[in-house]
């Protein structure tokens, strides 16, 4: 589908660990893509994400080619790598001060789950991140419905209101990262829950096995 040139201009940005990226992941990305009115998905590896500080288990490289895998040439979707080229612990706010001064006249969306909106008070400097970006939350399977009441400490009423009117409406997808690994380690198949070359890949690198 070609986007109408008036339509205005907004970035969806789609951050994560992706390790590995999963179906939920795209199916996120691409209702993101249809329902906001954003020209373009970001998604952004974090080379660490602030509240897992132990770190991802596949290498930022790998995790990158398996982004690419799934991603690449696809229209409205680019991966960004500003997070892994930084390496260190990845703050959302200082990814949004990089996109804001890239793309000065964009408005901006964060996209999230909403296990990661309910861990929102935790952020750093979370007044500053909503003040350059607004939430655009999608519900996920195994959690209670979004709660837009934790961001009030936060942000204005409006901004708020903004939040709740952006989130993302799709059927809920019970997959994560972490069970993938679990079953990758217990030998069981992964294969509808990934795309095939990024199931491959996982299989040639020996990723996630315990052996
Ligand atoms: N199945 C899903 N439904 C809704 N949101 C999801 C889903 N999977 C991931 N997300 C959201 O996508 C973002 C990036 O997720 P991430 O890369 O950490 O994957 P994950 O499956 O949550 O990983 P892990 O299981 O290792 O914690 C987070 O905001 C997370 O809440
Ligand atoms: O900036 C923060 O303090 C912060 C705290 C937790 C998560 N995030 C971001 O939220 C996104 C999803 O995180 P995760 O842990 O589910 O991979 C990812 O881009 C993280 O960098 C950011």
């Amino acid at each position: 589908m070609t986007r109408p040139e008036t339509m205005s201009q907004a970035l969806g940005i789609f951050g994560g660990s992706f390790d590995p990226i999963h179906l939920g992941h795209l199916w996120i990305a691409e209702a993101a893509y249809e329902q906001l009115p954003i020209d373009q998905v970001r998604w952004v590896p974090a080379a660490t994400s602030p509240l897992k500080p132990f770190g991802p288990v596949a290498s930022n490289s790998q995790r990158l080619t398996m982004l690419r895998l799934a991603v690449s040439g696809q229209s409205g979707h680019r991966i960004e790598t500003y997070e892994l080229d930084r390496d260190g612990v990845s703050y959302t706010v200082d990814t949004l001060a990089y996109l804001r001064d890239q793309f000065p006249d964009h408005t901006l969306f964060f996209i999230i789950g909403a296990d990661s909106l309910a861990s929102f008070a935790q952020w750093k400097d979370p007044d500053r991140l909503l003040q350059m970006c607004t939430l655009a939350v999608v519900r996920r399977g195994g959690m209670p419905p979004p709660s837009y009441d934790i961001l009030q400490d936060f942000a204005s009423p409006e901004k708020v209101q903004a939040c709740r009117e952006a989130e993302i409406v799709m059927p809920q997808i019970e997959i994560s990262s972490r069970e993938l690994r679990r079953r990758v380690a217990r030998s069981q198949s992964i294969r509808f829950h990934v795309p095939h070359s990024v199931e491959a890949f996982i299989r040639n690198e020996n990723l996630y096995r315990q052996d």
